[in-house]
């Protein structure tokens, strides 16, 4: 094997802490006069991991390939998790609950961000909107007062499309304040009739905004359809904190897997110094995630952009491609369909690495 090919093995191999072997489906890597191709397959989407990378093994990579170009093609087949669907649901591979015990900790912000970023990682997404009593997506996604469509005698409804993804409220369906009357059982009728009568194709993850707290909803959820993982959203107040340990424990009650926490409003980053304030306290969310065995996903700072471009229609992965914003969520995204992958699969045999000087 060339140094090249050693370097690559070890910058790619840290992304889990899974050999590479294990992690990936397939890998090859073919040296031309001119390139090297890798075609790297895995079981979750990760097309910026070239980005990813530390400058520093970017430039080692590129001192070991000799002037030859290095041509990374990430793939991605993603195995649905098993278990009875409904039939809307067939072709949705996973659900993933995103929750927070307390209400206005950003989880709705956070869910478009997250369906976002998964999108630009290479997966097809869909999100739902089951904050039934507060609908916020059609405002955050800059689709408000659109409807699905409904196809002639037909009672599944086409659901909206916003910066590709495909997307269904209560709020497209119903005025803003006739929602929050609605009692229990009725909310969570609400959830089943979009989840049964939505339209949502070919899809790999259905990111799903659930209300805050513990309750009819989520316990719907939980029963009538598959979930693959629960994350559930923070920020480091002690009260938010507390919120979201009982979040937890009740996914857990109820056997949903918990892919792990995003800390939310984490810190500010001052804009003129870039020095880190913990406003709110510091690693709240980590001695959660580490208290219930469960991973810390991501820390989004509190930034005003962040509500700034959820206000106006295009969340900030969307906006800000480039900023470090959007990196943290799609690093946040990876790591959530990597723990998807290793809660509900059976980890693959190890595979044969094809290393090939053509
Ligand atoms: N990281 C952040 N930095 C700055 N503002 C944020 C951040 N996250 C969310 N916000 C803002 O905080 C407010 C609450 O966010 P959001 O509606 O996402 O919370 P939520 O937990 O879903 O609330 P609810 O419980 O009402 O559903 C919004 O105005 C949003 O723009």
């Amino acid at each position: 094997m060339s140094d090249f090919q050693n370097a690559l093995l070890a910058v790619i191999e840290p992304i889990s802490e899974l050999p590479l072997a294990q992690l990936c489906l397939s890998l090859d890597v073919k040296e031309t006069p001119a390139a090297i191709d890798i075609d790297l397959l895995l079981p979750f989407p990760n097309q910026g991991l070239w980005q990813r990378l530390s400058e520093q093994d970017r430039a080692r990579l590129e001192q070991l390939a000799n002037g030859k170009a290095i041509n990374l093609a990430v793939r991605h087949e993603i195995e649905a998790k098993s278990g009875e669907r409904l039939p809307s649901l067939q072709q949705v591979k996973h659900i993933i609950a995103v929750s927070s015990g307390k209400g206005g900790v950003g989880k709705s912000t956070t869910a478009v961000n997250l369906a976002l970023a998964l999108q630009q990682e290479g997966a097809k997404v869909a999100l739902l909107d089951a904050d039934i009593y507060g609908p916020s997506l059609p405002l955050m996604l800059g689709c408000e007062g659109q409807t699905p469509g409904l196809p002639d005698g037909q009672k599944m409804m086409i659901p909206i499309s916003a910066h590709g993804l495909v997307v269904n409220s209560v709020g497209f369906l119903v005025a803003a304040d006739t929602a929050t009357v609605w009692r229990g059982p009725m909310a969570a009728g609400v959830l089943q009739q979009l989840l049964r009568d939505t339209i949502w194709g070919e899809v790999d993850y259905l990111v799903v905004d659930m209300p805050p707290g513990t309750g009819d909803i989520q316990l719907t959820l939980a029963q009538v359809v598959p979930v693959s993982g629960a994350v559930i959203v923070t920020t480091p107040q002690t009260i938010a904190l507390a919120d979201a340990v009982k979040g937890i424990a009740m996914y857990q009650k109820v056997d949903v897997p918990v892919a792990g926490v995003i800390e939310n409003m984490s810190f500010h980053a001052c804009s003129n110094c870039g020095h880190h304030d913990y406003l709110f306290g510091q690693d709240g969310g980590k001695r959660i995630a580490q208290m219930y065995e469960v991973p810390l996903l991501g820390a989004l700072p509190l930034d005003r952009q962040i509500g700034d471009d959820v206000d106006a229609g295009v969340p900030t992965v969307v906006a800000q491609p480039d900023s470090l914003l959007a990196q943290s969520y799609r690093q946040a995204a990876v790591a959530t369909a990597f723990q998807l992958w290793v809660g509900n699969s059976e980890q693959p045999e190890p595979v044969a690495i094809d290393i090939s000087d053509d």
